[in-house]
């Protein structure tokens, strides 16, 4: 098969933007191979899905109360195993595991990740799009803290990434002020991009959300709704794959605002978690000209009380997001 002797890999980006900090270099690029591995496990048991007998129910409730997939539980064991043989990575967080799980590790400056590492679980069993997302953290110093405290302590991720299992596979990664796009070529197993940083176009014209829950959300997020419906000129049309790595991938391609805001009754924190869901997507928005915020506070300043907290999300273009804050009554400033 034809290779454009341009493309570039995750290990070229990582190179390049490591140039003058040699210190991290070797644990970033031993924790993005390990996520570029496990892209290709899992886009490869994905390809024969039910056959496998794999996309059905575990049986079990993890520990956030949610029904857990077989799936959840594969993509579990082949991240963690994968980190855990980088010897680069001192302690995972995990959406399917109550408590950081420390790791060995040879590097002086090893790293933490925070990680879904099956994200969109109820589209398992129709086959449409999921997806795994980590976040990277530098540990806090002194980093003797316990598992928790390394987490709950770490400032705003170093790098973050996400794949998205579709009609092909993609790797979005965000580095030291860039966010690229890779396609795995199932042929060779490399994740391949043109190079150069991704950004959301202007004049985005999509939003995200389930409108379902329009009645538990407040007034001024309904008020929102009902004018981009009713009066917003140029009009929006309306997006929701159901997993938050599609919808936001589509947006980022496209232009578009992603909502997940938080509810009267059981969500009144929203649905994601702040550290392996909302943070990576906000620093992977961020290095891509967008923004994120919970409604009032960018994601990406919010210090998290506890692993898995959960957050309201509202991420996406610049453009839209600020329309919308300036609309629900909470301009962003700094941004
Ligand atoms: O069904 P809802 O409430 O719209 O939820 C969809 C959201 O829930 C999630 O699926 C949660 O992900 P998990 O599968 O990792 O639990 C998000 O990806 C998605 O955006
Ligand atoms: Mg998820």
């Amino acid at each position: 098969m034809y290779k454009n002797p341009s493309f570039r890999t995750p290990f070229d980006f990582i190179m390049e933007k490591t140039s003058d900090n040699q210190t991290e270099r070797t644990p970033l690029l031993l924790i993005t191979a390990a996520i570029e591995q496990g892209g290709r496990t899992m886009a490869s048991l994905l390809r024969k899905g039910p056959l496998l007998g794999i996309t059905g129910s575990a049986q079990i409730r993890n520990v956030q109360g949610e029904g857990v997939q077989t799936l959840d539980q594969i993509g579990q064991e082949t991240f963690l195993g994968l980190f855990r043989r980088s010897r680069a990575v001192l302690s995972v967080l995990s959406e399917e595991a109550e408590m950081p799980e420390v790791l060995p590790c040879d590097e002086k400056t090893s790293l933490l990740v925070a990680m879904d590492p099956l994200d969109g679980s109820s589209n398992i069993s129709v086959n449409a799009p999921i997806g795994s997302i980590f976040s990277i953290f530098r540990p806090p110093a002194p980093s003797s803290s316990s598992p928790e405290g390394l987490f709950l302590n770490a400032s705003s991720p170093l790098l973050s990434a996400y794949l998205l299992y579709s009609v092909s596979t993609s790797l979005v990664l965000a580095f030291s002020g860039e966010t690229r796009v890779f396609t795995l070529d199932p042929d060779t197993g490399e994740f391949l991009g043109d190079g150069s940083p991704w950004r959301f176009p202007d004049k985005g014209k999509i939003y995200s959300t389930n409108e379902a829950y329009l009645p538990r959300w407040e007034k001024p997020l309904q008020d929102y709704l009902s004018w981009i419906k009713k009066e917003r000129n140029p009009s929006m049309i309306l997006r929701y794959i159901g997993a938050l790595v599609g919808d936001f991938h589509r947006n980022l391609l496209k232009g578009g605002i992603y909502l997940y805001p938080a509810e009267a009754g059981e969500k009144t924190s929203g649905k994601l978690r702040l550290l392996y869901e909302a943070c990576p997507m906000a620093h992977i928005a961020r290095n891509a000209g967008g923004i994120a915020t919970d409604g009032k506070q960018d994601i990406l300043t919010i210090v998290p009380r506890s692993v898995h907290q959960r957050v309201p999300l509202i991420v996406g273009s610049v453009d839209l997001v600020r329309e919308f804050q300036e609309r629900t009554g909470h301009p962003l400033s700094g941004l």
